[in-house]
């Protein structure tokens, strides 16, 4: 492989991360924190000019409800980048407190459906081809509702979504182990969440949150089956050290988000034509968010450029020779090489600064809008 396949990779950065985060115990605000979603698109921007990694946008409804999605979509493009998947948000709303598309009542599965369907119109407003769905759905107690008759009702609330969609779209199906739901969830799983991608047809793929899966997992692992079965449609990176932190991705544990990378690299899923969808999912509670996110697609290219330099050909001919250390030893190489100054310089080849982070700080921008966005409700979360 080669390093030249970076020049077409990109990473799509989440709204949400510009507004303000936090914990149940608290959300910082910091001053020039966007208002709505243009002011979030416009920090996005930042990103991709400083990196040229993130030419798009993810967007959560109704976060990012604004009147004229078509506007929305292009301004996006006069700031340089454009509107990527379009995130259900089925998490916020008394009516599901006992589920949404899986609840026991038809009424309140309409709602959800109805949501959706509101979803995939701001998809075509916007030329969004992905929609998003983390189906938050679970119970906190043994016998609270029947496990089966959940999955019953979640397939045809799904295919009814799917059902509405447009042919060159597609449903991407988050799973989660636990959270906001302690007892069981209804997708907790790739398993489960692959099954319900199979029932519904070939648009129907599985995001893989690298947040979601119990400690211990080997999230590689899954991600070499996804691809295997052509589901894996997204990734939403990020990295934790104990439950779903979002943090930067490749901050808590870079040799992991290295290995997802080999087994990306080693089947060419890195490329565009592969159709998988790299995403950050990600909320920047005490440090600067722009400065974070820059950090995170950078994080991101950075294992992508490690598992490009894999020796393929030594690693098979160890992995064949039943060579364990020395098979191990091919991927360490490559793991423990030094790709920063290779990738500044790519970047200056491009007219990119050698320092995004340096060159983000010296445009001023963050003091502007600190100044500027005087008034209004900052956006996210408690907003
Ligand atoms: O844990 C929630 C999931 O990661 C979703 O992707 C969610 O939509 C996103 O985190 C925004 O909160
Ligand atoms: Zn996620
Ligand atoms: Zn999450």
């Amino acid at each position: 492989m080669s390093l030249d396949d970076l020049d077409a990779f990109t990473v799509e950065v989440p709204s949400w991360a510009y507004g303000n985060s936090g914990t149940r115990f608290k959300v910082f605000t910091t001053p020039g924190v966007p208002r709505d979603p243009f002011e979030k698109i416009a920090d996005a921007a930042q990103v991709h000019r400083h990196t040229g990694l993130a030419p798009r946008v993810s967007l959560h409804i109704p976060w990012d409800m604004v009147d004229d999605f078509g506007r929305l979509a292009a301004y996006a493009k006069e700031q340089g980048v454009g509107i990527g998947a379009v995130n259900a948000n089925l998490f916020q709303d008394d009516d599901y407190r006992l589920g949404s598309l899986a609840h026991p009542h038809a009424g309140v599965r309409d709602k959800a459906v109805e949501h959706h369907l509101a979803c995939i119109d701001v998809m075509r407003a916007t030329g969004s081809k992905d929609l998003k769905i983390w189906l938050p759905d679970g119970t906190n107690y043994a016998g609270q509702d029947s496990l089966r008759a959940r999955q019953d009702r979640l397939a045809e609330s799904l295919q009814r979504v799917y059902a509405a969609m447009d042919d060159d779209q597609r449903l991407l199906l988050e799973y989660k182990f636990f959270e906001p739901y302690f007892y069981s969830m209804d997708i907790p799983d790739w398993g489960t969440s692959l099954l319900h991608c199979l029932a519904l047809g070939e648009r129907a793929q599985v995001v893989l949150d690298t947040g979601h899966h119990a400690p211990g997992t080997n999230i590689e692992f899954i991600v070499m089956q996804l691809l295997r079965q052509n589901r894996l449609g997204a990734f939403d990176f990020n990295s934790r050290f104990y439950a779903d932190d979002d943090l930067i991705v490749g901050s808590a544990d870079p040799f992991q988000l290295f290995r997802i990378m080999t087994e990306i690299v080693a089947v060419g899923a890195h490329r565009p034509a592969s159709g998988v969808n790299f995403m950050l999912d990600q909320c920047h509670n005490i440090e600067d968010k722009i400065p974070g996110q820059i950090r995170s697609v950078l994080n991101v290219e950075q294992a992508l450029a490690k598992a490009l330099l894999v020796d393929a050909e030594a690693l098979r001919a160890a992995q064949s020779s039943g060579d364990v250390l020395g098979a191990h030893a091919v991927l360490m190489d490559a793991y423990e090489t030094d790709v920063r100054a290779t990738l500044a310089d790519r970047r200056e080849a491009r007219g990119l600064p050698r320092d995004p982070i340096a060159a983000f700080a010296a445009s001023g921008y963050a003091a502007a809008v600190a100044s500027s966005r005087v008034g209004g409700t900052q956006a996210g979360w408690g907003a």
